[in-house]
């Protein structure tokens, strides 16, 4: 198991790191540099704020009054901070301040390559003015070193707190997410169908009943409104329908009742023709959040909804414990990539239907033919992977030809009482200790590509790094 270190470990060889940076550079150097910025900060911040301002993506972060204002002070303050440490207890108050930075990095968002950014700027500004200062070449050296080091281990504590923010704001949210989505789907999609339906009588009783000039009921103040602005982000992890949804209630809100209530009494032909747009929207809105939510409810079950295999979702959780278990305990295992062969005729020549039937019998194959340990996932359209744990290569190879014969010899059915022959092609790889499990999955695609090329119906290898004997 990989020994994590702690913050306060990661303190310590900081200010070990300090204490010899301080102990290596003269004092003169360090005297000079402390002058130079005591002198030069406000100049320093203007030119850190010029040079920033320049850069677009770092610009919409200061691009506002207060936030420069502030900040110009703070950047000020904090040159003289980090630069005037004296003492091992200065030092710490230095250091807790990066800490501080680095936290409010990360709730305001500032990417961590902008922050570096603007270090190596301030270490740009600074040697340029030690420069032209009055220090000789050695101790011009030694000065621009000191910079250079100090703004690195600011920058080091500044990172690490920002990372371990993020972390924390991570699994809040995620902790959140699976929450606000543990909660019956089913049932909020339901409640949510009726809050749009209700909306829609409210809206359309409003207009048989309003005077010109009347308000009518906004869309993105009712049930269902206020639910996709607050809640759906966090339940559907903002998928592309939800934008549309909301320049959907946008239209609805902004352009169509306005509209609407300039005619009501005096136009009937118009308000008829609005009530029908009005009417298309919701049936967008209707199709757009039965989507989402039966995209989220197959994905939350885990299962894919045609086959009732697992779905792509718990794959990195499950090859990356199997990674773990195969570096920790020396338990190899290995992965099969499972495509049909010609599958794109079976749908030609069939339809369709016929084609879903063929993928529900050869997930049921290949349920059957694993053990109970082993995890069986529909991949894409017509490709299935399997993970076979604790598993030797030959062992693997042949669990793999088992599934291309049973398939191969199986009639399977379709529909009016047909039959069909169907063969598969498979790409076998071992888990070689390599800890970035997409490579294993790209080595089990390369195996499958390489039996596809071969003439299909046909099992392929690849070793990778493996010294399984085969
Ligand atoms: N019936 C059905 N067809 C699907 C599904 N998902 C994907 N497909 C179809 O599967 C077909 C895959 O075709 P191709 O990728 O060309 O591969 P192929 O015809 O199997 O050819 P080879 O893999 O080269 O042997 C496409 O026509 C997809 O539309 C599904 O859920 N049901």
């Amino acid at each position: 198991m990989k020994r994590k270190i702690n913050s306060a470990e990661a303190s310590e060889t900081v200010q070990a790191d300090w204490i010899s940076l301080f102990d290596q550079t003269p004092p003169a150097a360090r005297a000079a540099v402390r002058d130079l910025i005591e002198k030069q900060r406000h100049v320093l911040a203007d030119a850190f704020y010029e040079r920033m301002m320049q850069d677009t993506e770092a610009r919409s972060f200061l691009d506002n009054g207060i936030v420069h204002d502030r900040l110009h002070a703070s950047m000020q303050r904090w040159l003289s901070t980090l630069f005037s440490c004296e003492t091992q207890e200065q030092f710490v108050t230095a250091m807790a301040m990066q800490r501080h930075v680095g936290e409010v990095h990360s709730r305001v968002d500032v990417p961590v390559n902008i922050v570096a950014r603007g270090a190596r700027t301030l270490k740009n500004q600074i040697g340029l003015h030690l420069a032209h200062g009055t220090l000789d070449r050695n101790g011009l050296v030694e000065a621009v070193m000191y910079v250079d080091s100090l703004i690195d281990l600011a920058f080091e504590v500044m990172s690490s707190a920002f990372v371990a923010s993020h972390e924390r704001t991570a699994r809040i949210d995620e902790a959140y997410r699976s929450f606000s989505s543990g909660q019956n789907m089913s049932l909020e999609r339901e409640r949510q169908r009726s809050a749009l339906l209700d909306w829609e009588n409210r809206y359309l009783q409003a207009v048989m009943t309003a005077l010109p000039g009347d308000d009518l009921p906004r869309i993105n103040g009712s049930s269902f409104g206020l639910w996709m602005q607050h809640k759906a982000p966090a339940v559907f992890r903002g998928p592309s329908e939800l934008h549309a949804v909301r320049a959907l209630m946008r239209s609805i809100d902004d352009t169509l009742l306005p509209l609407c209530a300039q005619q009501l009494g005096n136009n009937p032909g118009e308000v008829r023709h609005l009530l029908k747009q009005v009417q298309s929207k919701v049936s967008e809105l209707k199709f757009l959040t039965e989507s989402m939510f039966e995209r989220l409810i197959d994905l939350e079950s885990g299962k894919d909804a045609l086959t009732q295999l697992l779905n792509r979702r718990f794959l990195p959780a499950i090859l990356a414990r199997e990674s773990e278990i195969a570096r920790t305990e020396g338990k190899p295992f290995a992965l099969l990539l499972i495509d049909v062969d010609h599958f794109k005729h079976i749908n030609d020549e069939y339809g369709h239907q016929a084609g879903d039937r063929v993928l529900q019998q050869v997930a049921m194959i290949l349920q059957n033919s694993v053990r109970a340990g082993d995890f069986v996932f529909r991949y894409g359209g017509e490709e299935f992977l399997v993970v076979l744990v604790e598993m030797s290569h030959a062992h693997a190879m042949r669990v793999a030809e088992k599934i291309r014969t049973r398939i191969a010899d199986e009639r399977l059915l379709i529909s009016n009482g047909g039959q069909l022959d169907i063969t598969v092609s498979i790409g076998v790889a071992m888990h070689d200790g390599h800890p970035d499990y997409q490579r294993l999955v790209n080595r089990a695609d390369n195996a499958m590509y390489r039996a596809k090329q071969g003439g299909r119906n046909r099992c392929e290898h690849d070793l990778g790094f493996c010294t399984v004997p085969a």
